[in-house]
């Protein structure tokens, strides 16, 4: 009975159990509907959505524009600019309108100025390859002008202030330096700026001059410009044919660039005109960001002087920077487009350095300005020591997403500019940083030892003891470096012939293995370290020494892979090889050309032989003769000197080659 009783019971609950489950079917049903529907109502809304941005002309995804907007209706509103006179830096930052070639590549606009702030809102995709988001990075610079705000807005904020100190007539130095990534808008805001400036100065002048105040800086100062670039490691004037300058630093620590042109302008037609000539002489090539990007730091000289004694009143110094690159960039780029860029990212840091130096200065004491640390810090020493120095720098930026990476590096690198102040290491900062140098070197030093006993090179153990600190050479004048490269030409009379034969005799025997060379070299390395009075090493024992650097450099790609150097020693060894590049293409130049010239002059020599040979029966078949062999051993002398140098030349473009290799992470297969 119980037994049927419980089974009624199932079967009065029956019912009821699939009525909860139907329910709990249709619940189901009707929440996937719902699902479905706002599904469709998204697609719907993203659809109009991507319609209404195409129809602005805004082709970009649609869901990373949604994000951007999301995040912009919620920002801080920006603030209005105030003018900060005193500050000795100022740093901002100016956004370019997206152009008509990054709309074509669906880029979004993925930067939000509100001033003094700055979002880069970089895209990115979840782990599951799908999901989409936006890392939001902010800055806070001195000033941020958005895309709509004019460059007279940007001027009347970051570069009059910089006008009215140089207009002060007590010899003050004011820099303005416009940073940023290749097609950012750098030389766009600077044209902008010089032309303000132009009228600002005139206008200035004038008005001294009206109320007859300011008596230093009216009628008797005069305006002069001088406007040049640095390319390449070489300096050259724009407004004179690009003609190559020298950098030189006097006896009292000044700095000339000898050579350079001054031109004084009376009005703000004839600044202009200068300065347009000059633009127009900038190196500009087609780089992967930019098809005219400027290759080269323009360095645009404004000076007041006293129109009577000539002192400087006052100097404005308005420099576009070449565009930044970073080394992934320059992958595809041939040797003088990556030896370009390596300098100009040397001469970037240089700048920094020198800039945060600056900042530090007055309120920490006098920091180190590490201005010979590259040319463009060089010449611009003055901007960095002076007592009355000011500086701001524009960083220039590209609101489309595909450049983010290349934006917060700018924004990175500008607001490290303006950082915490240099010199205010704490002690126990300071002896860290000391141990950890230390302990790099002596990791360098077993390395470098290792790598040379596995390819059964000798060891010298002097050669491994840490280098003392070298004081940077300074350049020498261009006559020294000339003179320093010509190949020896004979001397005259028994001196001659002694050395002749000497050539003779070499000439004759065979030439020393490359084994006994390199033992000879290393032999006479601690002399001419240790000696000053050691002639200084040949062009044979250099490019001995380079081809070792080439042969240590595939020993340790090869040996250790990636990790074979560490990756700030790569660059720094490349920077070092760039420099080292320039300075021998020029000498290489310098050498060609001379070994033309005196190639020439023998050649007239031996026409003029050969005339006297054929004009006269009764002539000296001996005399004839000596003097041919003198000729010939000249002209051989002439040939190996170069192809010695050309060699040595090579050495190093491959020695670039590897490190460039090494440093973009780009390692040659063995
Ligand atoms: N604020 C701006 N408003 C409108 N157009 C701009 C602005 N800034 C730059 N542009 C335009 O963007 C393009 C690139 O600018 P610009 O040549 O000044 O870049 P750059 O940073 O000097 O490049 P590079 O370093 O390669 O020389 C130019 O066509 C310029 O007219």
């Amino acid at each position: 009975m119980n037994r049927r009783l419980s089974v009624n019971n199932n079967d009065a609950s029956r019912p009821q159990g699939i009525d909860k489950t139907r329910q709990a079917v249709e619940q189901l049903e009707a929440e996937r509907e719902a699902r479905r529907r706002a599904m469709q109502d998204r697609k719907k809304a993203r659809e109009v959505a991507e319609k209404k941005n195409l129809a602005k002309g805004n082709p970009g995804d649609v869901d990373f524009i949604g994000l951007v907007h999301l995040w912009r209706s919620s920002a801080p509103s920006p603030q209005p600019h105030t003018l900060k006179g005193s500050d000795k830096i100022c740093i901002c930052v100016r956004k370019r309108p997206i152009g008509r070639k990054e709309i074509a590549k669906k880029d979004h606009d993925s930067i939000t100025c509100c001033n003094p702030e700055v979002a880069v809102h970089s895209a990115k995709l979840k782990v599951d390859g799908i999901t989409k988001y936006i890392e939001h990075n902010m800055f806070r610079f001195d000033h941020s002008f958005a895309e709509e705000e004019t460059t007279e807005e940007l001027y009347r904020c970051t570069t009059w202030p910089l006008v009215e100190f140089c207009l002060q007539g007590k010899g003050g130095r004011a820099t303005c330096f416009a940073y940023g990534q290749t097609g950012s808008g750098k030389t766009y805001t600077m044209n902008g700026i010089q032309g303000m400036v132009a009228e600002d100065i005139f206008r200035v002048l004038e008005e001294n001059e009206e109320r007859g105040e300011g008596v230093c800086m009216s009628s008797n100062t005069v305006v002069t410009v001088s406007f040049f670039e640095l390319y390449g490691g070489r300096c050259q004037d724009l407004l004179n044919d690009r003609h190559r300058l020298k950098i030189l630093e006097d006896g009292k620590g000044e700095v000339v660039i000898t050579g350079l042109e001054e031109y004084q302008a009376s009005d703000p037609s004839d600044f202009l005109t200068l300065v347009d000539a000059g633009n127009r002489n900038r190196t500009t090539h087609a780089t992967e960001a930019n098809d005219t990007s400027s290759r080269s730091h323009a360095i645009c000289q404004i000076l007041l002087r006293s129109s009577t004694s000539g002192r400087l009143r006052g100097k404005l110094s308005l420099v576009d920077l070449a565009g930044s690159e970073r080394g992934s960039d320059t992958k595809s780029h041939n040797r003088q487009r990556r030896t370009e860029s390596s300098e100009i990212n040397k001469s970037l840091l240089a700048l920094k350095e020198c800039i945060r130096a600056l900042d530090s200065n007055g309120s920490a004491g006098k920091a180190h300005v590490p201005y010979r640390a590259s040319k463009l810090t060089l010449v611009l020493k003055d901007c960095f020591t002076s007592a009355l120095a000011k500086t701001t720098m524009i960083a220039t930026v590209s609101p489309s997403s595909s450049s983010c990476d290349h934006t917060l590096n700018t924004l990175r690198y500008a607001d490290r500019v303006k950082e915490k102040k240099v010199g205010v290491v704490s002690d126990a900062k300071r002896r860290e940083m000391e141990v950890e140098e230390r302990a790099k070197r002596e990791r360098m030093r077993v390395e470098k030892r290792e790598i040379r006993q596995q390819f059964g090179q000798e060891v010298e153990e002097d050669e491994y003891l840490p280098p003392p600190p070298k004081p940077v050479p300074r350049r020498k004048p261009s006559r020294d470096s000339k003179s320093d490269h010509s190949p020896p030409r004979p001397q005259s009379g028994g001196e001659n012939r002694k050395n002749s034969s000497n050539s003779n005799n070499r000439a004759v025997s065979k030439s020393p293995p490359r084994k006994q060379e390199r033992i000879e070299h290393k032999k006479s390395r601690p002399e001419t370290s240790s000696s000053s009075s050691n002639p200084p090493p040949t062009s044979k024992q250099n490019q001995q020494a380079v081809d070792d650097d080439v042969a240590l450099l595939h020993a340790s790609l090869k040996s250790s892979g990636s990790a074979g150097l560490e990756d700030s020693d790569a660059v720094a060894l490349l920077h070092k090889t760039v420099d080292q590049i320039f300075e021998e293409e020029e000498q290489l130049l310098n050498l060609h050309m001379s070994t033309i010239q005196e190639s020439a002059e023998l050649l007239t020599e031996e026409g003029k032989l050969l005339q006297e040979v054929q004009g006269h029966e009764d002539y000296s078949i001996d005399a004839y003769a000596t003097a041919l062999e003198k000729i010939i051993e000249r002209k051989t002398q002439l040939i190996s000197v170069l192809s010695e140098k050309l060699n040595g030349f090579r050495g190093m473009l491959k020695k670039e080659e590897l490190l460039s290799q090494r440093v973009n992470g780009n390692l040659p297969s063995y």
